[in-house]
């Protein structure tokens, strides 16, 4: 009786196990749980027979000087935690790594004739199945190759199935959610194992080993071992992405599906052909993250917080916003931008009448608007929204046309007024997305209490947006400022136009953001009644934005095209405290 093989554990799985768990916590969802319990499962089950019959069989051997002694299956209970922890690591480790990645654009929709990746798909199905072939027939030889032919044999068909399944997601994703899970700890095995073997810890018979070794120290087999395994870990939570991307991306093919769906639902949507895959809903959603990505980096980056369904959601909101927010803007004329907005509403009346068909609604984003802009309009998530949100948000850009050699924001009022607007019905928006996805366990009225609290929140954030944005709004000729705060300090608007540095604007800049903080502090405490999935990642949404407004308040912050703005890694030390954190 030893302890070597549970210290091998102590030192070098159970560390990154804890790791791994410290860093993913604040994102770890109930889906996470059950995708990563329901892997752990499948691996334990599949691998237990397959180690029973090797060890039953003297293809390896454990001097029990090292092992504690309990087995089963007469496997010692070190290895069987050693299946388990593997499993645990490698999959944390995909979940970190692929979070940033919003998967389901990287589905890929096809005509009947034209599979995408057709032929890889063949060549992948043939590779695998010449290496059950070759596996099997090692085995039957009963020598050296044995153990190699035992692995081949036992993983390459499962590899196959996972592979038919997803290879074209598999295929699609960045080598940030495929290879580089599978490399990192295939290479960390590799290097624990070379120490494990080296002290005797586990033993190859000799008779069934090729006798060649990768490097001094670490058996060809027992590396094939660790690549296989770790690349059936990644394939299984790839499939099951894979699955999950397709349930809540398509809403035709899958109305309402459930928070935590079952197996059966999962294989469904994996069956699915991409044949009835909607182009144009995953074209919209390529338009969304690209738009998101381009414009706004504080909320990219709060974006891959948040839970699958919830994000693609939020991003199709954001890209409407974005989209309508710039038709206005950017048109030549207060005119022609007057004729975007009544363009606007009128989508609106057609999204939100019962009597219009979507054909009809179709027909008018088609007639009235450019065609990049037409995804984000076709893809609002109508049917989880308010209509009158949007509306007030219209309402909201009106006011920006009244800008015209005077402002029409005469009082702090008006202010709000506006931010509420622009602002507070975003944030309204926001939280209905998530009561949709996630029901909550409050009370109608308290519920009410959230979204006002949110409102709050939405206008600190365009507090903060109009005191980081003085010079560049004064060079459109708007300044947000109420023109009763102007008055106090002695300025006109011309004058605040023309001097939007003026040491009196700094004054009323800072005041502003006082307003924005004091807002923030009185609305931050409600994030903490939204439902769980939302939590962190709405904290992420506001903090990132806040701490422009924090840096604002700074001396000497930098200014990149007349825009205060935050460097990256301060934006992810404020997403990841934030993660961690809870408001009282
Ligand atoms: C994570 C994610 C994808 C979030 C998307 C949020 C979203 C839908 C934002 C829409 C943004 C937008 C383009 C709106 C149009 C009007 C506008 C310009 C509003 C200002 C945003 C600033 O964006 P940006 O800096 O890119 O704008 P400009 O370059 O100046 O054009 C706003 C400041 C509004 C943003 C407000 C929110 C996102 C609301 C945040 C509050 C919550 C999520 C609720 C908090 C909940 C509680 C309970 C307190």
């Amino acid at each position: 009786m030893g302890f070597d093989y549970a210290i091998v554990h102590v030192k070098y799985t159970i560390p990154p196990a804890v790791l791994l768990t410290l860093l993913y916590r604040p994102l770890f969802t109930k889906l996470d749980v059950f995708k990563v319990s329901f892997l752990v499962t499948v691996a334990v089950l599949a691998t237990l027979p397959w180690d029973s019959y090797l060890i039953r069989n003297r293809i390896w051997s454990y001097p029990s000087h090292v092992i504690a002694g309990p087995t089963f299956l007469d496997i010692p209970l070190e290895e069987v935690f050693f299946f388990f922890i593997q499993t645990y690591n490698t999959s944390l480790l995909y979940l970190i790594l692929s979070k940033p990645t919003f998967q389901p654009v990287f589905l890929r929709p096809a005509r009947s004739s034209q599979m995408p990746w057709k032929y890889h798909r063949i060549a992948g199905q043939l590779f695998l199945l010449g290496a059950t072939l070759w596996g099997w027939r090692r085995v039957h030889e009963n020598g050296c190759g044995t153990y190699t032919g035992l692995i081949v044999v036992w993983a390459a068909p499962i590899v196959l199935l996972q592979w038919t399944l997803a290879y074209q997601f598999i295929l699609g994703l960045p080598l940030t959610n495929t290879i580089l899970p599978i490399a990192l700890p295939t290479i960390y095995l590799w290097a624990v194992d070379t120490l494990a073997l080296r002290r005797g810890t586990w033993v190859i018979s000799a008779d069934t080993k090729y006798g060649v070794n990768l490097w001094d120290g670490l058996e060809i087999e027992e590396a094939l071992f660790f690549l296989v395994t770790n690349t059936l870990i990644v394939f299984g939570q790839l499939a099951f992405d894979n699955a999950l991307a397709v349930l809540y991306t398509f809403p035709t093919l899958f109305p309402n599906p459930p928070n935590l769906p079952s197996p059966a639902t999962l294989m469904r949507a994996l069956l699915t052909s991409p044949t009835k895959y909607d182009g144009a809903r995953l074209a919209g959603l390529q338009d969304a993250v690209q738009r998101l990505k381009r414009k706004s980096r504080s909320f990219y980056l709060a974006s891959s917080t948040f839970p699958g369904p919830l994000r693609t959601d939020l991003l199709l909101l954001y890209s409407f916003c974005r989209v309508a927010d710039d038709l206005v803007d950017n048109a030549a004329t207060a005119e022609e931008a007057k004729e975007w907005i009544s363009k606007l509403h009128e989508f609106l009346d057609n999204v939100y009448s019962d009597s219009k068909s979507s054909r009809s609604s179709m027909a008018t984003i088609h007639a009235y608007f450019p065609p990049n802009t037409r995804s984000a309009l076709v893809q609002l998530p109508v049917a989880k929204l308010p209509r009158q949100p949007l509306q007030d948000l219209l309402r909201g850009f009106e006011m920006d046309l009244a800008f015209n050699n005077l402002s029409p924001i005469n009082s702090e009022g008006d202010l709000r007024l506006y931010s509420e607007r622009v602002a507070g019905t975003v944030a309204q928006m926001c939280i209905q997305l998530v009561f949709h996805l996630y029901p909550s366990t409050l009370t109608p009225s308290k519920q009410r209490k959230v979204v006002d609290a949110g409102n709050r929140m939405g206008i600190a954030l365009q507090y903060v947006n109009i005191a980081r944005d003085i010079s560049v709004d004064a060079h459109i000729g708007r300044v947000y400022l109420p023109l009763d705060w102007l008055r106090e300090h002695g300025l006109t608007y011309k004058e605040a136009l023309e001097h939007p540095s003026d040491a009196r604007m700094e004054r009323l800049r800072t005041r502003l953001l006082e307003n924005a903080f004091s807002l923030y502090e009185g609305a931050r405490a409600a994030i903490e009644s939204l439902p769980v999935e939302a939590r962190g990642p709405i904290r992420v949404a506001v903090e990132s934005y806040m701490e422009i407004g924090r840096t604002l308040r700074k001396e000497g912050y930098t200014v990149k095209a007349g825009r205060a703005t935050v460097p990256k890694w301060r934006r992810l030390m404020v997403a990841w405290k934030t993660l961690n954190r809870r408001t009282d």
